[in-house]
């Protein structure tokens, strides 16, 4: 069984608080990101849970066994790195069979420990019987390296490293696999690439998955929910639409996405049940999202807002007059800085080929859909 059960963790350094109530259910075969800014506590959330730090209270389960007791290596959880850790010295098919050998010397007898010492000392821990040798081969062939086992790591470029790394952690079978920002050292692009050919593997292996990363792009694509962090607190934990659309509070819409996000006070709730929040310079908004708070934070996603040069579109509170500062060309997109009075939006609309983009100073009325103008 490969699910994964945080109880109250807490962890102190030397007095200082690194994680504090922790709470958290991930589910057998499912993709689980941790995400959050520096310090936040994500690593040493896993670590906790692969037995590389002590949890200061709190209780930690794979499957139905509490692990709190178990050293690490008997934990049967796979790690990926950042850093890849491969051993520069050892190709690949001994890379991914050097684990194989680590587990073969602790679990096997007399004679098996003395044979892999000598391989060790031969420096040729790679070297694995023939029983062995196709769980490497199968393990290879899974990350599509199979034609490299030849090779050197520093023969190798950074994604199919990761894919090295990947495959050893594989090779044994774990019941959960731990990844600690395994991207981070690739560029945009292989980084994209890496991304889906980890969620294939994942999706194709059915194993659970823990995966670190504070690039939010990278954990709303890939995983099947994410835990947000701040501080060593679990602030938000949901699918990543539902992080996207209903964030639990301000540092999650800053955090997650970009955000416009405004001063507000509630006045009233109108006939159709919309709450009615005044958001400065005598400007409103409605918004269908309860609340019953009176000074509220309103939160709207740049393309939650219709961009109009109409001058005629009808008069509501949801359609601001407005000036176009700033036109960013994005791609597929463009992003428009637009005030409004003393208020800024940014307003991100799609680009259409043989469309203009509309230059600074271009007057414009900015269309809010009551069901995207999020209070909290
Ligand atoms: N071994 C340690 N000794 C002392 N303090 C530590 C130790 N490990 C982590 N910390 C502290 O605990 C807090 C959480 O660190 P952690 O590495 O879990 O954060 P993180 O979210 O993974 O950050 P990053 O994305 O930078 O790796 C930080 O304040 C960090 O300085």
């Amino acid at each position: 069984m490969g699910s994964v059960k945080i109880e109250h963790l807490n962890k102190q350094f030397n007095g200082n608080t690194a994680l504090e109530d922790v709470n958290l259910e991930i589910q057998e075969g499912e993709f689980f990101a941790l995400l959050g800014p520096s310090g936040c506590g994500k690593t040493t959330t896993m670590r906790c849970v692969a037995g590389f730090e002590t949890p200061t209270s709190g209780s930690i389960f794979i499957g139905d066994r509490n692990v709190n007791q178990i050293p690490a290596n008997q934990r049967n959880c796979g790690m990926v790195f950042q850093s890849y850790a491969l051993f520069p010295h050892l190709n690949v098919f001994e890379n991914v069979a050097y684990s194989l050998n680590i587990r073969r010397f602790y679990e096997g007898g007399f004679g098996t420990k003395l044979s892999t010492l000598a391989h060790l000392l031969n420096r040729r821990l790679g070297k694995v019987d023939r029983a062995t040798e196709q769980k490497v081969r199968d393990a290879l062939d899974f990350v599509e390296l199979g034609h490299l086992a030849d090779r050197l790591p520093g023969q190798l470029s950074g994604g199919q490293q990761q894919r090295v790394a990947l495959a050893r952690a594989l090779v044994m079978e774990p019941a959960v696999l731990l990844m600690d920002e395994p991207l981070s050292n690739l560029d945009k692009k292989l980084r994209n690439v890496m991304r889906v050919t980890i969620r294939q593997i994942q999706q194709k292996v059915g194993i659970t998955t823990i995966f670190v990363t504070h690039d939010q792009e990278e954990a709303m694509s890939m995983a099947d929910r994410v835990a947000v962090m701040h501080g060593g607190r679990l602030v938000q934990v949901d699918t990543p639409t539902a992080l996207y659309s209903n964030p639990a509070n301000k540092f999650v819409a800053d955090f997650v996405g970009s955000s416009n996000i405004l001063n507000g006070t509630v006045k009233g709730v109108n006939d159709s049940g919309e709450t009615l929040i005044e958001i400065g310079d005598n400007r409103f908004l409605r918004s269908t999202y309860p609340t019953n708070k009176k000074d509220v934070e309103v939160i709207i996603r740049p393309e939650s807002i219709r961009l109009l040069t109409s001058e005629k579109a009808a008069d509501d509170e949801n359609i601001l007059d407005g000036t176009i500062e700033l036109s960013t060309y994005l791609g597929p997109t463009i992003r428009y800085d637009v005030k409004v009075g003393e208020l800024r939006f940014e307003v991100d609309t799609v680009f259409e080929a043989g469309s203009p983009i509309l230059p600074s100073g271009t007057r414009v009325k900015l269309q809010i859909d009551p069901n995207r103008v999020v209070a909290l």
